[in-house]
Protein backbone atom coordinates (compact mmCIF):
# COMPACT_ATOMS: atom_id res chain seq x y z
CA UNK A 1 0.00 0.00 0.00
CA UNK A 2 1.40 3.32 -0.77
CA UNK A 3 1.00 5.82 1.38
CA UNK A 4 1.44 9.79 1.17
CA UNK A 5 0.36 13.26 3.23
CA UNK A 6 -2.08 15.29 2.30
CA UNK A 7 -2.01 14.87 -1.85
CA UNK A 8 -1.42 12.13 -3.94
CA UNK A 9 0.50 14.75 -5.90
CA UNK A 10 3.17 14.41 -3.02
CA UNK A 11 4.41 11.24 -4.92
CA UNK A 12 6.19 13.52 -7.39
CA UNK A 13 7.61 15.96 -5.06
CA UNK A 14 10.32 15.28 -2.60
CA UNK A 15 12.89 12.07 -1.98
CA UNK A 16 9.93 10.12 0.10
CA UNK A 17 7.09 10.05 -2.47
CA UNK A 18 9.22 9.59 -5.15
CA UNK A 19 10.69 6.42 -3.50
CA UNK A 20 7.60 5.06 -2.30
CA UNK A 21 6.19 5.08 -6.14
CA UNK A 22 9.48 3.60 -7.23
CA UNK A 23 9.91 0.87 -4.99
CA UNK A 24 5.99 0.08 -6.03
CA UNK A 25 6.59 0.17 -9.83
CA UNK A 26 8.45 -2.88 -10.51
CA UNK A 27 5.24 -4.85 -9.09
CA UNK A 28 2.50 -2.16 -11.01
CA UNK A 29 4.80 -3.51 -14.02
CA UNK A 30 4.75 -7.06 -13.84
CA UNK A 31 0.98 -7.07 -13.52
CA UNK A 32 1.00 -5.22 -16.76
CA UNK A 33 -0.29 -6.90 -20.63
CA UNK A 34 2.13 -4.35 -22.22
CA UNK A 35 5.25 -5.02 -20.41
CA UNK A 36 8.04 -6.42 -22.44
CA UNK A 37 10.30 -7.30 -19.38
CA UNK A 38 8.05 -9.89 -17.67
CA UNK A 39 11.29 -12.51 -17.56
CA UNK A 40 14.23 -10.69 -16.29
CA UNK A 41 15.24 -9.42 -13.03
CA UNK A 42 14.44 -5.96 -12.47
CA UNK A 43 17.30 -3.87 -10.40
CA UNK A 44 15.22 -0.78 -10.13
CA UNK A 45 12.37 1.74 -12.00
CA UNK A 46 13.33 5.41 -12.06
CA UNK A 47 10.91 8.25 -12.77
CA UNK A 48 12.93 9.38 -15.63
CA UNK A 49 9.99 12.24 -16.06
CA UNK A 50 6.25 13.13 -14.89
CA UNK A 51 4.19 15.07 -17.19
CA UNK A 52 1.08 17.04 -16.14
CA UNK A 53 -0.99 15.95 -18.85
CA UNK A 54 -4.32 16.77 -17.59
CA UNK A 55 -5.01 19.63 -14.58
CA UNK A 56 -7.86 18.57 -13.08
CA UNK A 57 -7.89 16.15 -11.79
CA UNK A 58 -4.19 15.65 -12.03
CA UNK A 59 -2.91 13.01 -14.65
CA UNK A 60 0.54 12.86 -15.41
CA UNK A 61 2.24 11.05 -17.88
CA UNK A 62 5.10 9.13 -16.45
CA UNK A 63 8.51 8.41 -18.78
CA UNK A 64 9.89 5.41 -16.74
CA UNK A 65 13.45 3.75 -16.74
CA UNK A 66 13.69 0.52 -15.98
CA UNK A 67 16.93 -0.57 -15.26
CA UNK A 68 17.31 -4.77 -14.98
CA UNK A 69 19.50 -7.09 -13.30
CA UNK A 70 21.47 -8.28 -16.39
CA UNK A 71 19.88 -6.83 -19.35
CA UNK A 72 19.78 -3.40 -21.48
CA UNK A 73 17.89 -0.83 -19.40
CA UNK A 74 14.02 -0.14 -21.00
CA UNK A 75 11.76 2.96 -21.24
CA UNK A 76 8.21 2.71 -21.01
CA UNK A 77 5.28 4.96 -20.60
CA UNK A 78 2.87 4.96 -17.84
CA UNK A 79 -0.30 7.75 -17.90
CA UNK A 80 -0.81 7.79 -13.83
CA UNK A 81 -4.49 9.07 -12.10
CA UNK A 82 -5.57 8.71 -8.77
CA UNK A 83 -9.28 8.07 -7.58
CA UNK A 84 -10.86 7.96 -4.57
CA UNK A 85 -14.58 7.32 -3.21
CA UNK A 86 -16.84 6.33 -5.69
CA UNK A 87 -15.37 7.07 -8.92
CA UNK A 88 -11.74 4.50 -7.32
CA UNK A 89 -15.64 2.27 -6.89
CA UNK A 90 -16.44 2.96 -10.32
CA UNK A 91 -13.07 2.11 -11.42
CA UNK A 92 -12.35 -1.13 -9.89
CA UNK A 93 -16.11 -2.26 -11.01
CA UNK A 94 -15.94 -1.01 -14.79
CA UNK A 95 -12.22 -1.06 -15.61
CA UNK A 96 -10.73 -3.58 -13.26
CA UNK A 97 -7.45 -3.34 -15.29
CA UNK A 98 -7.00 -0.40 -15.12
CA UNK A 99 -6.31 -0.27 -11.74
CA UNK A 100 -2.62 -0.26 -10.51
CA UNK A 101 -2.31 0.00 -7.15
CA UNK A 102 -4.16 1.06 -3.76
CA UNK A 103 -3.10 3.96 -2.12
CA UNK A 104 -4.06 5.53 1.02
CA UNK A 105 -3.79 9.53 1.34
CA UNK A 106 -2.89 10.81 5.35
CA UNK A 107 -5.74 14.37 5.28
CA UNK A 108 -6.44 16.28 8.37
CA UNK A 109 -5.35 13.41 10.18
CA UNK A 110 -7.56 10.88 9.07
CA UNK A 111 -6.89 8.28 6.29
CA UNK A 112 -8.21 8.12 2.82
CA UNK A 113 -8.30 5.34 0.85
CA UNK A 114 -8.18 5.52 -3.34
CA UNK A 115 -6.64 4.09 -5.84
CA UNK A 116 -3.85 4.53 -8.68
CA UNK A 117 -4.90 3.80 -11.93
CA UNK A 118 -3.90 4.21 -14.97
CA UNK A 119 -5.17 6.95 -16.79
CA UNK A 120 -5.69 6.14 -20.60
CA UNK A 121 -9.09 4.62 -19.41
CA UNK A 122 -10.28 7.80 -18.42
CA UNK A 123 -11.77 9.60 -21.21
CA UNK A 124 -11.35 13.03 -20.60
CA UNK A 125 -7.47 12.44 -21.03
CA UNK A 126 -8.23 10.27 -24.05
CA UNK A 127 -10.26 13.44 -25.06
CA UNK A 128 -7.34 16.18 -23.52
CA UNK A 129 -4.74 14.45 -25.91
CA UNK A 130 -6.67 14.18 -29.11
CA UNK A 131 -7.33 18.16 -28.45
CA UNK A 132 -3.76 18.16 -27.70
CA UNK A 133 -2.53 16.91 -30.96
CA UNK A 134 -5.16 19.27 -32.87
CA UNK A 135 -4.20 22.22 -31.86
CA UNK A 136 -0.19 20.89 -31.64
CA UNK A 137 0.28 21.96 -27.59
CA UNK A 138 3.33 21.19 -25.71
CA UNK A 139 3.55 19.85 -22.29
CA UNK A 140 6.09 20.44 -19.92
CA UNK A 141 7.71 17.86 -17.55
CA UNK A 142 10.24 18.02 -14.32
CA UNK A 143 13.20 16.82 -17.56
CA UNK A 144 11.29 17.58 -20.89
CA UNK A 145 8.49 17.53 -22.63
CA UNK A 146 5.71 16.46 -24.26
CA UNK A 147 5.28 17.47 -27.65
CA UNK A 148 2.01 17.39 -30.16
CA UNK A 149 1.98 17.77 -33.33
CA UNK A 150 -0.86 17.34 -36.13
CA UNK A 151 -0.96 16.65 -39.79
CA UNK A 152 -2.88 17.85 -42.75
CA UNK A 153 -5.48 15.53 -42.44
CA UNK A 154 -6.57 15.48 -39.01
CA UNK A 155 -9.07 18.52 -39.78
CA UNK A 156 -10.71 16.05 -42.68
CA UNK A 157 -10.42 13.29 -40.27
CA UNK A 158 -11.47 15.22 -36.72
CA UNK A 159 -14.03 18.14 -37.58
CA UNK A 160 -13.71 21.14 -34.93
CA UNK A 161 -16.23 21.01 -31.83
CA UNK A 162 -17.37 17.54 -33.18
CA UNK A 163 -18.75 15.18 -29.92
CA UNK A 164 -15.88 12.20 -30.00
CA UNK A 165 -16.59 10.04 -27.44
CA UNK A 166 -13.08 7.44 -26.97
CA UNK A 167 -13.34 4.22 -25.81
CA UNK A 168 -10.13 1.82 -25.17
CA UNK A 169 -9.66 -0.98 -27.42
CA UNK A 170 -9.85 -4.13 -25.61
CA UNK A 171 -7.56 -6.05 -27.62
CA UNK A 172 -4.57 -4.89 -25.85
CA UNK A 173 -1.39 -5.71 -27.10
CA UNK A 174 2.60 -4.57 -26.84
CA UNK A 175 0.70 -1.08 -27.19
CA UNK A 176 -2.91 0.68 -25.67
CA UNK A 177 -4.92 1.95 -28.08
CA UNK A 178 -8.28 4.33 -27.75
CA UNK A 179 -10.79 4.57 -31.05
CA UNK A 180 -12.58 7.65 -30.89
CA UNK A 181 -16.38 6.57 -32.89
CA UNK A 182 -14.98 5.06 -35.39
CA UNK A 183 -13.05 8.30 -36.91
CA UNK A 184 -9.57 8.13 -35.58
CA UNK A 185 -7.24 5.78 -33.57
CA UNK A 186 -4.22 6.67 -30.82
CA UNK A 187 -1.80 4.12 -30.30
CA UNK A 188 0.09 5.09 -27.28
CA UNK A 189 3.40 3.30 -27.31
CA UNK A 190 4.60 1.25 -24.17
CA UNK A 191 7.50 0.99 -24.32
CA UNK A 192 9.48 4.02 -26.11
CA UNK A 193 12.96 4.61 -26.93
CA UNK A 194 15.16 7.24 -28.38
CA UNK A 195 15.20 7.78 -32.34
CA UNK A 196 12.89 7.63 -34.99
CA UNK A 197 10.11 4.86 -34.55
CA UNK A 198 9.74 2.84 -37.89
CA UNK A 199 5.59 3.11 -37.24
CA UNK A 200 5.29 6.88 -37.08
CA UNK A 201 8.37 6.83 -40.06
CA UNK A 202 6.86 4.59 -42.15
CA UNK A 203 3.38 5.66 -41.79
CA UNK A 204 4.05 9.52 -42.27
CA UNK A 205 5.71 8.40 -45.92
CA UNK A 206 2.57 6.77 -47.06
CA UNK A 207 0.52 9.14 -45.94
CA UNK A 208 2.31 11.66 -47.73
CA UNK A 209 1.93 9.48 -50.87
CA UNK A 210 -1.87 8.82 -50.27
CA UNK A 211 -1.10 5.05 -50.16
CA UNK A 212 -4.29 3.92 -49.96
CA UNK A 213 -3.68 0.29 -48.31
CA UNK A 214 -2.49 2.07 -45.12
CA UNK A 215 -4.39 4.14 -42.73
CA UNK A 216 -3.38 7.63 -42.46
CA UNK A 217 -1.86 9.64 -39.82
CA UNK A 218 -3.65 12.50 -38.14
CA UNK A 219 -0.83 13.62 -35.65
CA UNK A 220 1.22 12.31 -33.14
CA UNK A 221 3.18 12.88 -29.29
CA UNK A 222 6.38 12.55 -28.97
CA UNK A 223 8.61 13.35 -25.51
CA UNK A 224 11.80 15.63 -25.82
CA UNK A 225 14.40 15.10 -22.94
CA UNK A 226 16.10 17.70 -21.85
CA UNK A 227 18.72 17.50 -24.31
CA UNK A 228 16.10 17.59 -26.83
CA UNK A 229 16.33 14.15 -27.94
CA UNK A 230 13.50 12.70 -29.11
CA UNK A 231 11.41 9.19 -28.48
CA UNK A 232 7.69 8.92 -30.44
CA UNK A 233 4.79 8.45 -27.30
CA UNK A 234 1.72 8.39 -29.37
CA UNK A 235 0.34 8.10 -32.80
CA UNK A 236 -2.94 9.06 -34.39
CA UNK A 237 -4.30 7.09 -37.34
CA UNK A 238 -7.90 7.30 -39.22
CA UNK A 239 -10.13 4.78 -37.83
CA UNK A 240 -10.75 1.90 -40.35
CA UNK A 241 -13.89 -0.20 -40.32
CA UNK A 242 -13.07 -3.79 -40.26
CA UNK A 243 -14.73 -6.83 -40.24
CA UNK A 244 -11.58 -7.92 -37.42
CA UNK A 245 -7.99 -9.01 -38.63
CA UNK A 246 -6.94 -11.61 -41.50
CA UNK A 247 -6.11 -13.76 -38.04
CA UNK A 248 -9.46 -14.10 -37.00
CA UNK A 249 -10.80 -14.92 -40.71
CA UNK A 250 -8.05 -17.03 -41.42
CA UNK A 251 -9.13 -19.02 -38.20
CA UNK A 252 -12.68 -19.05 -39.68
CA UNK A 253 -12.01 -19.85 -42.94
CA UNK A 254 -10.14 -22.93 -41.51
CA UNK A 255 -13.10 -23.72 -39.70
CA UNK A 256 -15.03 -23.68 -42.93
CA UNK A 257 -12.85 -25.42 -44.58
CA UNK A 258 -13.13 -28.75 -41.76
CA UNK A 259 -16.72 -28.51 -41.53
CA UNK A 260 -16.62 -28.58 -46.33
CA UNK A 261 -13.93 -31.88 -45.85
CA UNK A 262 -16.63 -33.41 -42.94
CA UNK A 263 -19.58 -33.26 -44.67
CA UNK A 264 -17.94 -34.77 -47.77
CA UNK A 265 -16.64 -37.36 -45.43
CA UNK A 266 -13.11 -36.70 -46.68
CA UNK A 267 -11.47 -35.24 -43.09
CA UNK A 268 -10.31 -38.64 -42.36
CA UNK A 269 -8.58 -39.68 -45.93
CA UNK A 270 -5.72 -38.31 -47.50
CA UNK A 271 -5.48 -34.85 -49.74
CA UNK A 272 -4.16 -35.24 -53.06
CA UNK A 273 -0.54 -35.10 -53.58
CA UNK A 274 0.68 -31.00 -54.06
CA UNK A 275 4.48 -29.78 -54.63
CA UNK A 276 5.53 -28.90 -51.43
CA UNK A 277 7.01 -25.72 -51.97
CA UNK A 278 5.19 -22.77 -52.12
CA UNK A 279 6.79 -21.95 -55.32
CA UNK A 280 6.32 -24.61 -57.24
CA UNK A 281 2.57 -24.36 -55.70
CA UNK A 282 2.14 -20.91 -56.92
CA UNK A 283 2.66 -22.13 -60.50
CA UNK A 284 -0.15 -24.77 -60.28
CA UNK A 285 -3.82 -23.96 -60.66
CA UNK A 286 -5.83 -23.55 -58.10
CA UNK A 287 -8.79 -25.11 -59.47
CA UNK A 288 -10.49 -28.31 -58.28
CA UNK A 289 -10.09 -29.32 -55.49
CA UNK A 290 -7.92 -26.86 -53.79
CA UNK A 291 -10.35 -23.72 -54.84
CA UNK A 292 -13.04 -25.99 -53.99
CA UNK A 293 -12.22 -26.89 -50.78
CA UNK A 294 -11.08 -23.95 -49.40
CA UNK A 295 -13.30 -21.86 -51.18
CA UNK A 296 -13.15 -17.82 -52.27
CA UNK A 297 -10.62 -17.48 -49.71
CA UNK A 298 -8.36 -18.22 -51.64
CA UNK A 299 -9.25 -15.38 -53.97
CA UNK A 300 -8.90 -13.22 -50.83
CA UNK A 301 -5.57 -14.63 -50.21
CA UNK A 302 -4.59 -13.53 -53.55
CA UNK A 303 -5.42 -10.19 -53.13
CA UNK A 304 -3.43 -10.02 -50.11
CA UNK A 305 -0.59 -10.57 -51.80
CA UNK A 306 -1.31 -8.02 -54.13
CA UNK A 307 -1.65 -5.80 -51.86
CA UNK A 308 1.94 -6.50 -50.34
CA UNK A 309 3.25 -6.36 -53.17
CA UNK A 310 1.51 -2.67 -53.84
CA UNK A 311 2.99 -1.85 -50.57
CA UNK A 312 6.69 -2.67 -51.28
CA UNK A 313 6.19 -0.88 -54.85
CA UNK A 314 5.08 2.02 -52.69
CA UNK A 315 8.20 1.70 -50.35
CA UNK A 316 10.53 1.45 -53.08
CA UNK A 317 9.19 4.18 -54.80
CA UNK A 318 10.73 6.85 -52.15
CA UNK A 319 13.85 7.63 -53.23
CA UNK A 320 14.19 10.94 -52.31
CA UNK A 321 14.86 10.15 -48.72
CA UNK A 322 17.94 8.36 -47.70
CA UNK A 323 16.16 6.25 -45.12
CA UNK A 324 13.94 4.44 -47.95
CA UNK A 325 15.93 5.02 -50.92
CA UNK A 326 16.60 1.24 -52.18
CA UNK A 327 20.14 0.21 -51.78
CA UNK A 328 21.86 -2.91 -53.73
CA UNK A 329 22.25 -6.16 -52.10
CA UNK A 330 25.42 -6.35 -52.24
CA UNK A 331 28.26 -9.66 -51.17
CA UNK A 332 29.26 -8.02 -47.87
CA UNK A 333 25.49 -6.97 -47.09
CA UNK A 334 24.69 -10.87 -47.85
CA UNK A 335 28.08 -11.86 -46.09
CA UNK A 336 27.10 -10.01 -42.59
CA UNK A 337 23.14 -11.22 -43.13
CA UNK A 338 24.40 -14.46 -43.33
CA UNK A 339 26.42 -14.19 -39.85
CA UNK A 340 23.44 -12.61 -38.25
CA UNK A 341 21.52 -15.67 -39.47
CA UNK A 342 23.89 -18.38 -38.12
CA UNK A 343 24.70 -16.65 -34.55
CA UNK A 344 20.47 -16.10 -34.48
CA UNK A 345 20.40 -20.20 -35.29
CA UNK A 346 23.10 -20.53 -32.47
CA UNK A 347 21.38 -18.81 -30.20
CA UNK A 348 17.90 -20.30 -30.81
CA UNK A 349 19.33 -24.17 -30.69
CA UNK A 350 20.97 -23.33 -27.39
CA UNK A 351 17.63 -22.08 -25.92
CA UNK A 352 15.74 -24.75 -27.27
CA UNK A 353 18.25 -27.10 -25.25
CA UNK A 354 17.92 -24.79 -22.60
CA UNK A 355 14.11 -25.07 -22.03
CA UNK A 356 14.11 -28.88 -23.36
CA UNK A 357 12.30 -30.48 -20.33
CA UNK A 358 10.07 -27.79 -20.07
CA UNK A 359 8.53 -28.08 -23.81
CA UNK A 360 5.28 -30.65 -24.18
CA UNK A 361 6.13 -34.49 -25.03
CA UNK A 362 5.61 -33.86 -28.79
CA UNK A 363 7.14 -30.11 -29.09
CA UNK A 364 10.64 -32.55 -27.29
CA UNK A 365 10.57 -34.78 -29.96
CA UNK A 366 11.01 -31.90 -32.59
CA UNK A 367 13.02 -30.21 -30.98
CA UNK A 368 15.62 -33.12 -31.09
CA UNK A 369 14.85 -33.57 -34.53
CA UNK A 370 15.56 -30.02 -35.35
CA UNK A 371 18.68 -29.97 -33.19
CA UNK A 372 19.90 -32.69 -35.62
CA UNK A 373 18.95 -30.36 -38.58
CA UNK A 374 21.22 -27.74 -37.98
CA UNK A 375 23.93 -28.57 -40.49
CA UNK A 376 20.81 -28.39 -42.93
CA UNK A 377 19.55 -24.73 -42.25
CA UNK A 378 22.98 -23.77 -41.58
CA UNK A 379 23.65 -24.91 -45.72
CA UNK A 380 20.15 -23.27 -46.37
CA UNK A 381 21.68 -19.93 -45.13
CA UNK A 382 25.00 -20.49 -47.04
CA UNK A 383 23.11 -20.84 -50.21
CA UNK A 384 21.69 -17.21 -49.48
CA UNK A 385 24.95 -15.83 -49.12
CA UNK A 386 25.92 -17.22 -52.40
CA UNK A 387 23.32 -16.52 -54.67
CA UNK A 388 23.67 -14.04 -58.05
CA UNK A 389 21.08 -12.07 -58.01
CA UNK A 390 21.03 -8.09 -57.85
CA UNK A 391 18.16 -7.42 -56.07
CA UNK A 392 17.13 -3.92 -53.85
CA UNK A 393 16.63 -3.42 -50.39
CA UNK A 394 13.81 -1.80 -49.28
CA UNK A 395 12.19 -0.90 -46.06
CA UNK A 396 9.90 -3.33 -45.20
CA UNK A 397 6.45 -4.32 -42.77
CA UNK A 398 8.94 -5.95 -40.71
CA UNK A 399 6.68 -7.86 -38.11
CA UNK A 400 4.09 -9.22 -41.27
CA UNK A 401 1.88 -11.56 -40.14
CA UNK A 402 -2.06 -12.12 -40.46
CA UNK A 403 -3.08 -10.18 -37.22
CA UNK A 404 -0.77 -7.41 -39.15
CA UNK A 405 -3.79 -7.03 -42.03
CA UNK A 406 -7.43 -5.72 -41.03
CA UNK A 407 -9.84 -6.95 -43.35
CA UNK A 408 -12.12 -4.50 -44.96
CA UNK A 409 -15.19 -5.77 -47.16
CA UNK A 410 -12.89 -8.12 -49.19
CA UNK A 411 -9.86 -6.22 -48.99
CA UNK A 412 -7.38 -5.24 -46.51
CA UNK A 413 -5.50 -2.36 -44.97
CA UNK A 414 -1.87 -3.15 -43.11
CA UNK A 415 -1.30 -2.03 -40.30
CA UNK A 416 1.84 -1.72 -37.71
CA UNK A 417 4.94 -0.69 -38.90
CA UNK A 418 7.05 -1.75 -35.58
CA UNK A 419 8.64 -4.52 -36.70
CA UNK A 420 9.73 -6.98 -34.41
CA UNK A 421 9.44 -6.23 -30.48
CA UNK A 422 12.52 -7.77 -29.95
CA UNK A 423 14.59 -5.74 -32.60
CA UNK A 424 16.40 -2.42 -31.49
CA UNK A 425 14.76 0.24 -33.43
CA UNK A 426 18.57 0.30 -35.60
CA UNK A 427 17.69 -3.03 -36.63
CA UNK A 428 14.42 -2.64 -37.45
CA UNK A 429 14.65 0.52 -39.93
CA UNK A 430 16.87 -1.21 -41.55
CA UNK A 431 16.22 -2.20 -45.53
CA UNK A 432 15.87 -5.87 -45.88
CA UNK A 433 15.05 -8.26 -48.65
CA UNK A 434 11.13 -7.63 -49.28
CA UNK A 435 11.13 -11.39 -49.22
CA UNK A 436 11.20 -10.98 -45.83
CA UNK A 437 7.53 -9.99 -45.55
CA UNK A 438 6.01 -12.79 -47.63
CA UNK A 439 8.34 -15.25 -45.52
CA UNK A 440 6.79 -13.84 -42.84
CA UNK A 441 2.95 -14.17 -44.05
CA UNK A 442 3.46 -17.84 -45.58
CA UNK A 443 4.82 -18.84 -41.69
CA UNK A 444 0.77 -17.24 -40.58
CA UNK A 445 -0.72 -19.87 -42.94
CA UNK A 446 1.18 -22.43 -40.62
CA UNK A 447 -0.07 -21.43 -37.48
CA UNK A 448 -3.71 -20.53 -38.62
CA UNK A 449 -4.40 -24.77 -38.97
CA UNK A 450 -2.11 -25.52 -35.69
CA UNK A 451 -4.24 -23.60 -33.46
CA UNK A 452 -7.98 -24.37 -34.55
CA UNK A 453 -6.77 -27.76 -34.25
CA UNK A 454 -5.15 -27.62 -31.13
CA UNK A 455 -8.33 -25.51 -29.80
CA UNK A 456 -10.27 -28.24 -30.36
CA UNK A 457 -8.01 -30.83 -28.88
CA UNK A 458 -7.62 -32.72 -32.24
CA UNK A 459 -4.62 -34.36 -34.02
CA UNK A 460 -2.52 -32.48 -36.27
CA UNK A 461 -4.02 -33.45 -40.29
CA UNK A 462 -2.19 -33.76 -43.45
CA UNK A 463 -5.34 -31.55 -44.54
CA UNK A 464 -3.34 -28.91 -42.07
CA UNK A 465 -0.76 -28.95 -44.30
CA UNK A 466 -2.95 -28.69 -47.42
CA UNK A 467 -4.34 -25.70 -46.58
CA UNK A 468 -1.25 -23.89 -45.34
CA UNK A 469 0.54 -25.16 -48.76
CA UNK A 470 -2.60 -23.46 -51.05
CA UNK A 471 -3.08 -20.67 -49.02
CA UNK A 472 0.30 -19.68 -49.22
CA UNK A 473 0.51 -20.47 -52.69
CA UNK A 474 -2.68 -18.26 -53.65
CA UNK A 475 -0.63 -15.03 -51.30
CA UNK A 476 2.71 -15.94 -53.42
CA UNK A 477 0.95 -16.12 -56.80
CA UNK A 478 -0.75 -12.71 -55.63
CA UNK A 479 2.68 -11.09 -55.12
CA UNK A 480 4.29 -12.16 -57.49
CA UNK A 481 2.05 -10.81 -60.12
CA UNK A 482 2.60 -7.41 -58.73
CA UNK A 483 6.00 -7.34 -57.88
CA UNK A 484 7.59 -9.39 -60.52
CA UNK A 485 10.42 -7.23 -62.64
CA UNK A 486 10.63 -5.04 -59.75
CA UNK A 487 14.21 -4.39 -58.44
CA UNK A 488 13.57 -5.65 -54.91
CA UNK A 489 11.62 -9.20 -56.31
CA UNK A 490 14.51 -11.76 -57.77
CA UNK A 491 14.26 -12.08 -61.51
CA UNK A 492 15.96 -15.73 -60.93
CA UNK A 493 13.84 -18.09 -59.99
CA UNK A 494 16.40 -20.09 -58.44
CA UNK A 495 17.70 -17.28 -56.61
CA UNK A 496 13.87 -16.17 -55.54
CA UNK A 497 13.60 -19.86 -53.71
CA UNK A 498 16.94 -19.79 -51.88
CA UNK A 499 16.38 -16.63 -50.96
CA UNK A 500 12.59 -16.89 -49.68
CA UNK A 501 14.08 -19.79 -47.90
CA UNK A 502 16.76 -18.46 -45.78
CA UNK A 503 14.10 -15.60 -44.81
CA UNK A 504 11.17 -18.11 -43.79
CA UNK A 505 13.43 -19.96 -41.81
CA UNK A 506 15.27 -16.96 -40.12
CA UNK A 507 11.35 -16.07 -39.45
CA UNK A 508 10.59 -19.32 -38.20
CA UNK A 509 13.90 -19.04 -35.52
CA UNK A 510 12.48 -15.70 -34.50
CA UNK A 511 8.90 -17.30 -33.72
CA UNK A 512 10.55 -20.35 -32.07
CA UNK A 513 12.12 -17.32 -29.34
CA UNK A 514 9.11 -15.87 -29.42
CA UNK A 515 6.88 -18.91 -28.37
CA UNK A 516 9.52 -20.14 -26.11
CA UNK A 517 9.47 -17.31 -24.08
CA UNK A 518 5.67 -15.79 -24.43
CA UNK A 519 3.25 -19.05 -25.48
CA UNK A 520 5.62 -22.36 -24.97
CA UNK A 521 2.68 -24.36 -25.22
CA UNK A 522 3.11 -23.09 -28.87
CA UNK A 523 6.39 -24.27 -29.42
CA UNK A 524 5.76 -26.90 -31.93
CA UNK A 525 4.14 -24.41 -34.44
CA UNK A 526 7.40 -23.32 -35.49
CA UNK A 527 9.10 -26.43 -34.46
CA UNK A 528 6.84 -28.40 -36.84
CA UNK A 529 7.52 -25.27 -39.64
CA UNK A 530 11.15 -25.87 -39.44
CA UNK A 531 11.63 -29.85 -39.23
CA UNK A 532 9.06 -29.15 -42.84
CA UNK A 533 10.69 -26.83 -44.71
CA UNK A 534 14.17 -28.78 -44.31
CA UNK A 535 11.90 -32.07 -44.66
CA UNK A 536 8.91 -31.28 -46.51
CA UNK A 537 7.56 -34.72 -47.75
CA UNK A 538 6.84 -34.67 -44.08
CA UNK A 539 4.54 -32.26 -44.32
CA UNK A 540 1.61 -35.50 -45.14
CA UNK A 541 2.77 -37.12 -42.16
CA UNK A 542 2.01 -36.43 -38.29
CA UNK A 543 4.77 -34.96 -36.99
CA UNK A 544 6.77 -37.38 -34.74
N1 LIG B 1 -6.20 2.27 -38.11
C1 LIG B 1 -6.93 1.38 -37.42
N2 LIG B 1 -8.27 1.31 -37.56
C2 LIG B 1 -9.00 0.43 -36.84
N3 LIG B 1 -8.49 -0.41 -35.94
C3 LIG B 1 -7.15 -0.40 -35.77
C4 LIG B 1 -6.30 0.49 -36.48
N4 LIG B 1 -5.03 0.29 -36.09
C5 LIG B 1 -5.07 -0.68 -35.16
N5 LIG B 1 -6.35 -1.11 -34.96
C6 LIG B 1 -6.81 -2.13 -34.01
O1 LIG B 1 -5.90 -2.21 -32.92
C7 LIG B 1 -5.28 -3.51 -32.86
C8 LIG B 1 -3.82 -3.39 -32.47
O2 LIG B 1 -3.14 -2.58 -33.41
P1 LIG B 1 -1.57 -2.63 -33.62
O3 LIG B 1 -1.16 -1.43 -34.40
O4 LIG B 1 -1.18 -3.96 -34.21
O5 LIG B 1 -1.06 -2.50 -32.11
P2 LIG B 1 0.04 -3.32 -31.29
O6 LIG B 1 1.33 -2.66 -31.65
O7 LIG B 1 -0.37 -3.08 -29.87
O8 LIG B 1 -0.03 -4.78 -31.70
C9 LIG B 1 -5.51 -4.08 -34.26
O9 LIG B 1 -5.53 -5.49 -34.26
C10 LIG B 1 -6.85 -3.51 -34.64
O10 LIG B 1 -7.90 -4.23 -34.04
O1 LIG C 1 2.83 -8.08 -31.15
P1 LIG C 1 3.12 -8.11 -32.62
O2 LIG C 1 1.92 -8.13 -33.49
O3 LIG C 1 4.09 -7.03 -33.02
O4 LIG C 1 3.90 -9.50 -33.01
C1 LIG C 1 4.39 -10.43 -32.07
O5 LIG C 1 3.32 -11.24 -31.61
C2 LIG C 1 2.69 -12.09 -32.62
C3 LIG C 1 1.61 -12.91 -31.91
O6 LIG C 1 0.60 -12.11 -31.47
C4 LIG C 1 3.72 -13.00 -33.25
O7 LIG C 1 3.11 -13.71 -34.34
C5 LIG C 1 3.17 -15.13 -34.34
O8 LIG C 1 1.89 -15.63 -33.91
C6 LIG C 1 0.81 -15.29 -34.79
C7 LIG C 1 -0.45 -15.93 -34.22
O9 LIG C 1 -0.71 -15.45 -32.94
C8 LIG C 1 1.07 -15.79 -36.21
O10 LIG C 1 0.03 -15.38 -37.09
C9 LIG C 1 2.39 -15.22 -36.73
O11 LIG C 1 2.67 -15.75 -38.01
C10 LIG C 1 3.50 -15.60 -35.75
O12 LIG C 1 4.72 -15.00 -36.17
C11 LIG C 1 4.84 -12.17 -33.85
O13 LIG C 1 5.82 -13.05 -34.39
C12 LIG C 1 5.46 -11.31 -32.73
O14 LIG C 1 6.46 -10.47 -33.27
Amino acid sequence: MLRVKEDWQGLFEGEGGIAELSQALPTILQTRRWFGGKALRIAKVEIADSIVILSHPAVRMLILRVIYESADMESYTLPLGAAFGEEADRIRRDSPHAVLAPIMVRKCEHDVPGILYDALWNPDVALSLLDAIGQSSRFPGTAGSIAATSTNTFTELVPSRMELEPVLMKTEQSNTSIAYSGRVILKLYRRIAEGVNPDLEIGRALTYRQFPYVPCIAGYLEYHDRFRRSAPLAVLQKFVANEGDAWKRGLEEFERFIDRLETAHLWKSQPPAFPSHPFDLAQAPYSPPPGHLIGPFLESVRRLGNRTAQLHVALSQIVDDPDFAPEPLTRDSRRRRYQTMVENLTDTLSLVKERMQLLPENGQALAEILIALQSDLDQMFSAFENIETAISLIRCQGDYHLGQVLCVKDDFMIIDFEGEPAQSLAERRMKQPAFVDVAGMTRSFQYVPFVVLKGKGAQWSPWAAFWSGWTSAAFLQGYLELASGSSFCPRNSESARVLFDAYLIKKALYELRYELNNRPDWVEIPLHGLVNIIRPADQRQQPS
